[in-house]
């Protein structure tokens, strides 16, 4: 079946960039910038990869980028996730980048924007992957803040196709970001929204009748609202899960224990993605093989999830005929 997995094309669609530092190319990095991370080796930042919740997560994620500077280190980064994603058969990946977390440190947006941009460029034509940047606000951060955000990164439009929120959930509702959502709706941009990770369903409702989001990152916990999960099921809201992550950051305490095929049951349009793949265990065929393996899925249950991943993603129907017509088409 890993095999299958892993000839399996497939989009990926919540992949945070600042998320895919392995601790080989921080360490270079910290070394090339004269920096220190809170580690002395390479084995032991990995060994601190043993998260209680979210924010411990989110408190080693944000230190640990603080070594990507240059326009140079964002390509770098960008690049060498996106040659693993390609040799897991990924041929589109929508990708979040956090501006705040790096102009906080006083780097300037072009440079952020640059770097990836550059690399998605080479991705396209060195490696045969499409992509799209997506920009991420930190909801720990203040809507002013978002706004002073969607603002600086109005010469760099061409670059980003649509907006987001991350970073820690509970305490930071979409209700608080309506007016920056509704400024970058105005400006074409799509909307997707982080909701129901470790917040309650309330915050998917909110992200989509407030935010207008067309997709909701995670929302695993809409099976706790049985009429939510009818409404994301009816309207085909697609939902970009992340296994390994929400095992990881104790959302569910084992991999049996999510819920990842009760809702694939209940008709919603759910896809598989890593999310910050080095700090979870995974890129996106190890979050396949880790579902397959607790629920025994079958190979049309896989073909389904790669197929719901071309649906899902922002590319124009033609492209997503293009990409649903290599996937295998029967199996037993
Ligand atoms: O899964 C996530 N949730 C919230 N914020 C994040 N920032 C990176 N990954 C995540
Ligand atoms: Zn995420």
């Amino acid at each position: 079946m890993d095999e299958f997995i892993a000839r399996l094309p497939k989009a990926e669609l919540h992949l945070h960039i600042e998320g895919t530092l392995e601790p080989e190319l921080a360490f270079q990095l910290a070394d090339k910038n004269r920096m220190k991370l809170p580690f002395t080796s390479v084995e032991e930042m990995r060994a601190a990869f043993n998260f209680s919740d979210l924010q411990s997560f989110l408190d080693l994620y944000y230190a640990s980028v603080s070594v990507v500077c240059s326009e140079e280190d964002f390509y770098e980064l960008t690049l060498t996730y996106l040659k693993k994603a390609a040799s897991q058969n990924v041929k589109h990946a929508e990708i979040f980048f956090d501006p705040q977390t790096h102009t906080a440190r006083d780097i300037p947006m072009g440079t952020i924007v640059h770097g990836i941009s550059a690399a998605l460029k080479d991705g396209q034509s060195q490696l045969g992957i499409s992509s799209k940047l997506i920009l991420s606000f930190l909801r720990h951060l203040s809507a002013e803040s978002a706004m002073e955000t969607l603002e600086q990164a109005a010469p760099f439009r061409d670059h980003f196709i649509g907006v987001g929120l991350d970073s820690s959930e509970l305490g930071h509702p979409p209700s608080q970001f309506v007016k920056v959502f509704d400024a970058a709706r105005q400006q074409g941009y799509h909307v997707v929204c982080h909701a129901g990770e470790e917040g309650p369903p309330e915050y998917i409702t909110e992200a989509l009748d407030l935010l207008h989001a067309e997709r909701i990152d995670h929302g695993v916990r809409c099976m706790e609202d049985p009429e939510l999960v009818k409404r994301l099921a009816a309207e085909q809201i697609p939902l970009t899960v992340c296994p390994l992550s929400n095992v990881r950051l104790r959302v569910f305490k084992t991999m049996k224990e999510h819920t990842l095929k009760q809702m694939m049951d209940a008709g919603l349009l759910v896809t598989v993605n890593s999310d910050d793949p080095p700090y979870f265990g995974g890129y996106v065929n190890e979050n396949f093989a880790a579902i397959q393996d607790a629920f025994d899925l079958s190979q049309n249950d896989l073909i389904k999830l790669a197929r719901n991943s071309f649906e899902a993603s922002f590319l124009t129907d033609k492209e997503k005929q293009t990409l649903i017509a290599e996937l295998p088409t029967t199996s037993v």
